[in-house]
Parts: structure tokens; C-alpha cells; sequence
């Protein structure tokens, strides 16, 4: 994808799609219900497919609706899900490139009645699995990992687990805690967590799996209610099938509210919520600090750029998805910027640390690695291919840098598929410009 340089300052108001990781938890904790529940404004994309094709592998009944009036809440497309009690096995699930997918489900499987193998894109072999497979096996379950720990493996399933006390290191992934909570009530003595590794990345992503939890009646303790710290509880009982509306995705709206700020415009992102567990919510604060201002408004939250942007030190360990808009947008500040708490990017789609310095400074930018981060000196950049290494993040990353740059040229764009299908229409429209 080519795109000139924006020539004047961006306004527009802009509907993002449905939170990835809302809508993977939903689908998997209505999956695990005792009754049908509902899915609204569910996310269309890569990552929200496989995890209903994953599902439904398994036995799941997921019935798409567009345009329903399913009891008036939410409005648009939404997902009945229909669950079975039992999994079925033998089943075999791809699990693309989507921790949610890879991390989630493997605990769900130990459920089945029968093998579940699952295999995926070769950066699923890479990227770390330890955390859900040795405490699966520590809970009572048996999983073949081919020798490597990791994918492809197969689970089997005995319609049953034990469950119980797991200890294990999740400093390389929240996902770890979060799938073992996530079906953690089905196990016959529910499971209890503990992190006995260094700090667990992405906590607001916990947050969420809590929350969501107990919407669905599940009873959690928690470290941030009180509870012991790095450990989580989930007591076994049944789920309930829920009616639940899925909020925008938050971490989605970076590349639009940086185009704000690199441009001196303004983007209003509809219906952003008030109260979430979403990391993007800090958005709010990181590109405020990086010389912007928001509020909200009647129709969402309006994001206005200054014309000024500025570098930021930040510890982004709870936020680690926002990084490659935000270090795009730090390569074009006035001053330098050092991004920190990051070390586990190394293992998300691609590299990110290594795929941002090496990216942004082919287009002649300063960055350099840190041992947990990176440090970002501005500097005139100039146009070149932006390799995107098959991560949807890099791949918005270039396009804010595309804003600034002359002749950037952000290669393979349709990656952005993983989690926002629709990014080159948004953004050609964003820009005034048709689709291309
Ligand atoms: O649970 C989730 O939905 C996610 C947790 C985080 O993963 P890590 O803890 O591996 O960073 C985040 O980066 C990812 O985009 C989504
Ligand atoms: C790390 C991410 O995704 P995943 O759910 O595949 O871990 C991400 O979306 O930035």
C-alpha cells in the first residue's frame, strides 16, 4: 500500500470494529455455558474466525445473524452461541497466529471427548506455550508437543480434568493466566494460579478475563480485590449464557488518533466506553503526554493533535500492543522518546522490538534496542518499502508513519486482517482518498 504524505490535517469520525480480545473471551466462555448466550458487534476478522472455526470444531453451534433484532440489545450482527455441554473429539484446530486462539483453547480441549490437535502459521511454533501446556499436564491432563513444547500438539481429551493449584512462570504472557481462568470452573476442583515468574505483562488483559468471568456468575478471587499478589482463583461451577455487547477495539483506534496528532487534526472514535478493562483506554493518557488532548463527546471520544508532537518516556508492560503506533509516532517527535517494559514484544507476531528498529531505521530513523525496550531518536526520515513481517501492528505503524513520510510504502497492508480486516478503506477514507 502506497499513500502520499496527508497534505492537510485529518477530520473524521471513525466506528472501530469489535475488541479481538472481548470476542475471543466470549466465544469461549459462552462455549463453556450451561445455556445459549449472544454475542453482539462481534469482531470480524483472522483471529475472531479461528476462534469460532475452533469452536465449532469442538461441536460448538455458532449461528451467525446480520441485521437481526435479536431482543433489541446491541442492534447489528450478532452470534448465538449455542453450546453442547460436552466437547466433541477427535477435532483438529488451526490456531493461525492468535495467542488468544493458541493459549485459550488447549485448556478448553482437556474437556473433549477425544483428541484435539491443534496446529498453526510456523510463528505459532515460536511463540512461548509453555505456561498453558505444563500447567495443563501439572492439572492432570495429557498433551503431545511433538518434543518442542509447543505447536503442533494434540490434546486428550477425557471430558474431565481434576484441576486444582498450578504453579508456573507467565512473565512471557498474561494469555497463560488467562486461559487457565477461563475454563478454570469446569474443572472438578476449579483452578487456582499462581505466578511464581517475574511480573506478568498485559494485567489489564487479566482484568478483563475477571470481569468476564463474572459476568458469566463465575466466582474469582483476585489479587487487585484484595486477594494474595500473583495469584488467581476460579471456584469450579457452571457458567451462564450471557447477552453481551462487544465494545470497539480500543488498541484499533491508535493509528487513528495518531493520525490526529501527526497531522494537527481531529478523530472522534464512536461509542468509546466510559469504564473498560481495555488497554487502548490508555490512549487517552500516552498521546495526551505526546502533545494531543481528548474529551469526550456525545457521539465518543475526540482525540484533537496540537501540530506538536512529542517524544515520551513510558513503561508500557501493561499496554505492550499500543507500542509499534506509538514508536511510529515517536519516530516523528521533537524529541527523543524511551518506551520500556517490553521485553515479551520479542515474542508476540513477529519481533517487535528487533521488527521497529530495523524497519524504521531502513527509512533512516535513529532507534536502538534496549534490554527491555527501545529508544527512539526523531530524525528526518525518508520513503522506503516497510517490511510488516506478517503483524497487523507493524503494519498500521507504517501507515501513520506514511502520513509524514513521502513515499512509504507499508508492504503487505491486507496483514492488518488479523484483528481490523477493514484498515486500508478506513484509512484510504480517513485520508479522503479511495481504497488501493
Ligand atoms: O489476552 C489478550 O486478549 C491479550 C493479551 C496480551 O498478550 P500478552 O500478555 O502476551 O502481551 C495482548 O498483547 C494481546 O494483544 C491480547
Ligand atoms: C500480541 C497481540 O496478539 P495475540 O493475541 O496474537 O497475542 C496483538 O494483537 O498485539
Amino acid at each position: 500500500m502506497a499513500r502520499p504524505i496527508a497534505t492537510t490535517a485529518v477530520d473524521a469520525t471513525v466506528t472501530i470494529p469489535g475488541s479481538k480480545s472481548v470476542t475471543n473471551r466470549a466465544l469461549v466462555l459462552a462455549a463453556l455455558a450451561a445455556e445459549p448466550g449472544w454475542v453482539r458487534r462481534p469482531l470480524r476478522s483472522r483471529d475472531s474466525q479461528l476462534m469460532a472455526d475452533g469452536l465449532r470444531a469442538l461441536g460448538v453451534g455458532i449461528e451467525e445473524q446480520v441485521n437481526n433484532d435479536c431482543g433489541g440489545v446491541g442492534g447489528g450482527e450478532a452470534w448465538r452461541i449455542i453450546p453442547t455441554g460436552t466437547f466433541a473429539g477427535p477435532a483438529r484446530i488451526d490456531v493461525g497466529n492468535a495467542g488468544t486462539v493458541m493459549r485459550f483453547l488447549p485448556p478448553l480441549a482437556v474437556l473433549a471427548d477425544g483428541p484435539v490437535h491443534f496446529d498453526g502459521d510456523p510463528r505459532s511454533y515460536e511463540r512461548p506455550q509453555h505456561g498453558v501446556i505444563d500447567s495443563l499436564r501439572a492439572l492432570g491432563a495429557r498433551i503431545e508437543d511433538g518434543g518442542r513444547g509447543g505447536f503442533p500438539l494434540t490434546v486428550h481429551g477425557t471430558g474431565a480434568l481434576d484441576g486444582g493449584v498450578v504453579e508456573l512462570d507467565a512473565s512471557a504472557s498474561s494469555q497463560f493466566v488467562s486461559a487457565l481462568l477461563l475454563s478454570g470452573a469446569r474443572y472438578n476442583q476449579g483452578v487456582e494460579v499462581r505466578n511464581t515468574g517475574g511480573p506478568v505483562p498485559s494485567l489489564p488483559h487479566i482484568r478483563m478475563t475477571v470481569d468476564m468471568l463474572r459476568l458469566a456468575g463465575v466466582q474469582v478471587d483476585a489479587p487487585e480485590d484484595g486477594g494474595e499478589p500473583d495469584v488467581w482463583r476460579v471456584t469450579p461451577g457452571a457458567l451462564l449464557g450471557r447477552d453481551l455487547v462487544v465494545e470497539p477495539d480500543l488498541s484499533n483506534a491508535a493509528p487513528f488518533f495518531a493520525a490526529a496528532l501527526v497531522t494537527g487534526g481531529r478523530v472522534t472514535v464512536r461509542d468509546w466506553p466510559r469504564h473498560t478493562t481495555q488497554p487502548g483506554d490508555q490512549l487517552r493518557d500516552l498521546f495526551t503526554r505526546m502533545g494531543g488532548s481528548c474529551q469526550f463527546v456525545d457521539e465518543g471520544l475526540e482525540f484533537t493533535g496540537s501540530g506538536k508532537i512529542h517524544g515520551i518516556e513510558a513503561d508500557l508492560h501493561d499496554v505492550g500492543e499500543l507500542t509499534p503506533v506509538i514508536a511510529a509516532v515517536a519516530a516523528l517527535a521533537d524529541s527523543e522518546s524511551v518506551l520500556s517494559g517490553i521485553a515479551h514484544l520479542r515474542l508476540h507476531e513477529t519481533d517487535r522490538l528487533a521488527a521497529l528498529a530495523k524497519e524504521i531505521n531502513e527509512l533512516s530513523g535513529d532507534v536502538t534496542e534496549t534490554a527491555d525496550g527501545l529508544r527512539i531518536r526523531p530524525r528526518r526520515l525518508h520513503g522506503g518499502v516497510f517490511h510488516t513481517y506478517e503483524d497487523h501492528r507493524l503494519a498500521t505503524a507504517a501507515a501513520v508513519l506514511g502520513l509524514a513520510v513521502p513515499g512509504v510504502l507499508v508492504e503487505n497492508v491486507a496483514t492488518t486482517a488479523k484483528t481490523l480486516p477493514d484498515f486500508p478503506a478506513m484509512w484510504a477514507e480517513l485520508l479522503g482518498q479511495a481504497a488501493g
